[in-house]
């Protein structure tokens, strides 16, 4: 039993889990180019806000390596243009534009283009391991939050193939199997690309965590009939008044909690609240391909034609959410000051590291 990893930097060399494969297959695949991290992105090989910045973060280093000039100005230049183009990759999680900004900002006052190359791999490195850290210290919140409960539904996969490693929503589960605390745990499946099925029912049976597939059209019942005691996601953009934007079905989820009067926790590192965002009227909604609802495992479901509207996220206002647990600590409402305040306390300046 183990807790499973998706991103590694092995001698100089970026290995990822082809999360399109799971279940059926764990295959590692290595990412050589800026391509290759920008087809894993888009392609959900990786996948999940933090792990997306950190692969896309490998992704800008790895690039930045090969540019071939020892003129500074051409060299940020480039290193710009590669953050442009990662960070079109995917739009609604916001660890990716803030990863590929901190690696920019490490740059900044190198004095040659060796000690730039060096700095922009060395800060990919610090994301890594830094997101580790954070997930782990979230968990640790969320055991105290759930304290007394063990029946807990969640959505898509904000785990430890979604992060560096113990994941967002799914740390406290397996943080607690180490410290010996048993959950229960409801997945719903999410449709349309199935990441609680696919890959957080495979995540918490590889770290021994007792876990319950169920469809997402089945979770109100549940909560009823299996006594859910809370429920926890993860987050890929959350404003600065606390809207959340997470995996399209979690707004039904939050609706849910509410009317069934049980906590609803959003779990989440710094690095995904953005603060130039006011609310979550202003989240941009990626829409992906039609073929991700008409097909299941390339077979089709629907009338060929049919018309679809397919976005990948919704967001969930700050009233539904319990709490916002971070690595700095657990947010409580009112969120417009106390997310100001945490940030304050983290940067002094009231923005983002
Ligand atoms: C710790 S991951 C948090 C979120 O990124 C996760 O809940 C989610 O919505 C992932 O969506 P995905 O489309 O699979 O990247």
């Amino acid at each position: 039993m183990a807790i499973p990893l998706s991103i590694q930097w092995i001698n100089g060399q970026l290995i990822i889990l082809n999360q399109q494969k799971l279940p059926y297959e764990t295959e590692y695949i290595a990412l050589n180019t800026i391509e290759d991290v920008y087809d894993a992105i888009i392609t959900l090989k990786v996948r999940g806000a933090p792990a997306i910045g950190i692969t896309a973060a490998y992704g800008l280093a790895i690039a930045a390596q090969k540019h071939d000039t020892e003129a500074l100005e051409p060299f940020h230049h480039y290193v710009k243009k590669d953050a442009v183009y990662l960070g079109s990759s995917r739009p609604t999680a916001v660890n990716l534009v803030w990863a590929l900004g901190r690696l920019q900002h490490s740059i900044e006052s190198a004095q040659t283009v060796a000690a730039a190359k060096a700095q922009i791999l060395a800060e990919a490195v610090r994301i890594h391991k830094e997101d580790e850290e954070a997930c782990r210290k979230i968990g640790g919140y969320a055991l105290e939050l759930l304290e007394g409960r063990t029946r807990v539904l969640t959505i898509c996969n904000a785990g430890s193939i979604a992060t560096a490693k113990y994941g967002t929503a799914l740390a406290p589960f397996h943080l607690g199997k180490e410290l010996g605390r048993e959950f229960e745990v409801y997945a719903c499946e999410t449709r349309p690309v199935f990441q609680g099925a696919r890959l957080t029912v495979w995540e918490l049976q590889q770290a021994g965590v007792d876990v319950t597939l169920i469809t997402d059209s089945m979770a109100a019942h549940t909560i009823g009939a299996k006594g859910i005691e809370a429920i926890i996601v993860g987050a890929d953009r959350i404003a600065a008044n606390g809207d959340t934007a997470n995996k399209i079905g979690t707004l039904n989820l939050a609706i849910l909690a509410a009317a069934y009067n049980i906590p609803f926790y959003v779990a989440a590192p710094v690095a995904t609240f953005d603060l130039q965002i006011p609310n979550g009227k202003n989240i941009p909604i990626e829409e992906r391909a039609t073929e991700e609802i008409t097909h299941i495992a390339g077979q089709p479901i629907a009338p060929n034609g049919t018309k679809v509207f397919n976005p990948a996220f919704d967001v969930t206002p700050a009233q539904y959410i319990t709490a916002i647990i971070t690595e700095k600590g657990i947010i409580y409402p009112d969120y417009e000051r106390n997310i100001l305040e945490v940030f304050t306390t983290v940067s002094g300046k009231g923005e983002k590291l």
